[in-house]
């Protein structure tokens, strides 16, 4: 595992941005042999949009022979519902940038089989060989997509139960009313996550301190789905400083220098 320590929210976003920049270019994507790329919602990314946004307009990066799969969609939702994370991605980082419509995957939670729904999805992902880079965030409860505590480490694509934590945590999103927040959520696998290529995941702000502390530190645990990076192959966290509040300090000086060229080049 990788871990980038920087110092703040908007560091966070431009080393995302950029690492997903340099593997898009360094594939040198066609569209017989298209780069596949996972993506989150939610505030942590932000930044990250913002900057591939910009990036992007700056010609240093097309998506064009971009397939993107997101991670997750509410159930139940109208898909134009301004929360929906359908409606997130357009918002966010679809409209501003030139990939085709066609290459946008995102779960449908209004599908009339949602199982049947998550089947496909996992079937069109594997059409693709793999996802060649999968950026995600964390829960408050160490949660990766939206695999709840004690969610099978082998998990693939199908429907979650929301935690009331997870549904408070969201509730700043739908006027801080918790009944408004829906109760399930279609969510790829951990497994899923795990046969990507590479994990990128994003950790910012205080509150996500034991969740990134359950990931460097813990032990692999399915009441911390976050931690299942350990048994990845080529993962990396992208943190800023507040979230390193339970790390051990030795811990972080030891990825501080580590990465210190990659921190530096900021
Ligand atoms: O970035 P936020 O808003 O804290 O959200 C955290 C988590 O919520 C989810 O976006 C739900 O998809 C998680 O995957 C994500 O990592």
């Amino acid at each position: 595992m990788r871990l980038i320590p920087l110092k703040d929210t908007a560091q966070v976003g431009k080393w995302a941005a950029r690492h997903i920049v340099q593997r898009i270019n360094a594939f040198q994507p066609t569209a017989e042999r298209p780069f596949v790329l996972g993506l989150p919602t939610g505030g942590t990314p932000l930044e990250a949009y913002k900057h591939l946004i910009a990036m992007h307009k700056a010609g240093e990066v097309s998506f064009k022979h971009v397939i993107t799969f997101n991670m997750d969609e509410y159930v139940g939702l109208p898909q134009a519902h301004p929360e929906s994370y359908h409606t997130f991605m357009y918002r966010n980082f679809f409209d501003h940038v030139d990939i085709p419509a066609e290459n946008i995957n995102l779960l449908n939670g209004n599908a009339p089989d949602v199982d049947e729904e998550c089947r496909q999805y996992e079937a069109k992902m594997k059409s693709y060989g793999k996802v060649h880079l999968f950026m995600g965030g964390v829960g408050v409860d160490g949660h990766i997509a939206f695999n709840e505590p004690a969610s099978s480490l082998a998990s693939r694509t199908r429907i979650k139960t929301l935690t009331e934590e997870t549904r408070i945590a969201n509730s700043r999103f739908f006027d801080g009313d918790v009944s408004q927040v829906p109760k399930y959520a279609l969510t790829v696998g951990v497994g899923t996550l795990l046969d990507a290529e590479e994990v990128m995941i994003l950790v910012t702000g205080r509150g996500k301190a034991q969740a990134l502390e359950a990931a460097v530190e813990g032990c692999v645990n399915h009441m911390w789905t976050i931690s299942c990076l350990q048994l990845h192959a080529k993962s990396v966290v992208v943190c800023d400083e507040p979230s390193t509040m339970e790390l051990k300090v030795k811990t972080v000086k030891y990825f501080r220098e580590l990465e210190a060229e990659s921190v530096n080049s900021l």
